[in-house]
């Protein structure tokens, strides 16, 4: 097996594979970065700083990019990003209608979930729109099953699959293992996998159990960097006995939703279905006649917190783009602006 197949290359891309490594973390002004056999701190060509104008176009943690190793030990230039399969977008902070990737590549997304916590269906929803967005497959996982009796277990796998409609539910302990092996059956070859779950229900102990040894303490290593500042950086990719990565990015936690139109219908694809059957196509579902979706209200059919969740999500949607509409057009009216300032200027000039 070549090395790079060990970090899930699927020889893809038209680039010699000598010249090809994979982000495994992203720090201040460098990059760390793989080839399957040694690790490289990476640095950005010029070239590409002066052609990237948006933060999207930038390394992130899972991108497989165009390198040009360099005789000093262990240093890479990075030329280009490869075209990702999925990524991860969140706004960043500060500038809530800025994009930037929080991680690319990925085929998985763990959902994960306690069941001795109450579980919490409208984060299932939310996240599962993430993971639909990303391009992902999602998994849910039920944590801390040796703690939950088999009707327990039972009962949230039964409330779980009503709002993660043939989505994978699997309950797991990661104290006797029970379960695991049913996960990495969907990690085979190579895939990439991250999770997604609030804190606590036990993301970090299921990490150290897939990778049989511990590895939260290495994972926040104090460097120096070249400023004599102290900076944290850490370990934000993890290979498995079995090949399969693993990310873990403290990003992944704080994303929000961004631009999730499909993600949506995928998610809710059973309030889309009896969408479809009211009398009116623009039907707003309050006290139009024929209205499908107020007949399942009505028999339970659908529950009231799920259509209530769809419609606030949904809202949530619309207002992104709103504001993304507003930030695309004050852009265009600034560009026009200097444009005529110019043209005044010219204007001047002439006479
Ligand atoms: N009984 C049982 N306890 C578990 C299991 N997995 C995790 N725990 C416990 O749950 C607690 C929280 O687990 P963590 O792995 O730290 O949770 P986390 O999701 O990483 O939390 P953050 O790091 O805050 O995001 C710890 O006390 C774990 O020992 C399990 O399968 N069974
Ligand atoms: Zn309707």
């Amino acid at each position: 097996m070549h090395n790079l197949e060990k970090l899930g290359w699927k020889k893809e891309y038209d680039v010699l594979e000598d010249n090809v490594a994979r982000v495994i973390s992203v720090q201040k002004n460098s990059y760390r970065i793989s080839d399957g056999d040694l690790e490289y701190l990476a640095h950005l060509s010029g070239k590409f700083l002066n052609e990237s104008n948006s933060p999207l176009d930038f390394p992130s943690v899972g991108d497989w990019v165009e390198v040009q190793k360099l005789p000093e030990e262990n240093k890479a230039v990075i030329k280009r990003v490869l075209p990702r399969r999925s990524q991860f977008v969140r706004q960043a902070a500060g500038n809530r209608t800025e994009a930037q990737i929080v991680a690319a590549n990925i085929d998985i997304v763990f959902i994960v979930n306690s069941l001795n916590h109450d579980l919490n269906l409208r984060r299932i929803e939310r996240y599962m729109i993430l993971a639909y967005e990303s391009g992902a497959t999602p998994i849910i996982l039920l944590t801390k099953r040796d703690q939950s009796t088999i009707d327990e277990i039972e009962d949230a796998i039964a409330s779980v699959s009503e709002v993660a409609i043939g989505v994978p539910i699997i309950p797991i302990s990661s104290l006797n293992g029970e379960g695991i092996e049913e996960l990495l059956g969907y990690l085979s070859d190579g895939k990439t996998a991250a999770l997604l779950g609030s804190s606590g229900v036990g993301k970090s102990t299921l990490i150290n159990s897939l990778l049989g040894q511990e590895v939260q303490e290495t994972k926040d290593i104090r460097e120096d960097d070249s400023k004599g500042r102290h900076t944290t950086t850490h370990r934000e990719m993890f290979m498995m006995p079995n090949g399969s990565m693993l990310i873990d990015t403290p990003g992944m936690r704080e994303i929000q939703l961004w631009d999730g139109g499909t993600a949506i219908e995928t998610t809710f694809q059973d309030i889309e279905l009896l969408e479809k059957d009211c009398r009116f196509s623009d039907c707003r579902h309050t006290t139009e006649p024929g209205c499908r979706v107020q007949e399942a209200l009505s028999t339970g059919e659908l529950s009231e917190e799920r259509f209530q969740s769809y419609l606030k999500l949904q809202k949530e949607l619309a207002y992104e783009e709103r504001k993304q509409n507003l930030k695309a057009k004050m852009e265009e009216k600034n560009k026009w602006k200097k444009i005529s300032k110019q043209q005044k200027e010219n204007y001047k000039y002439r006479v």
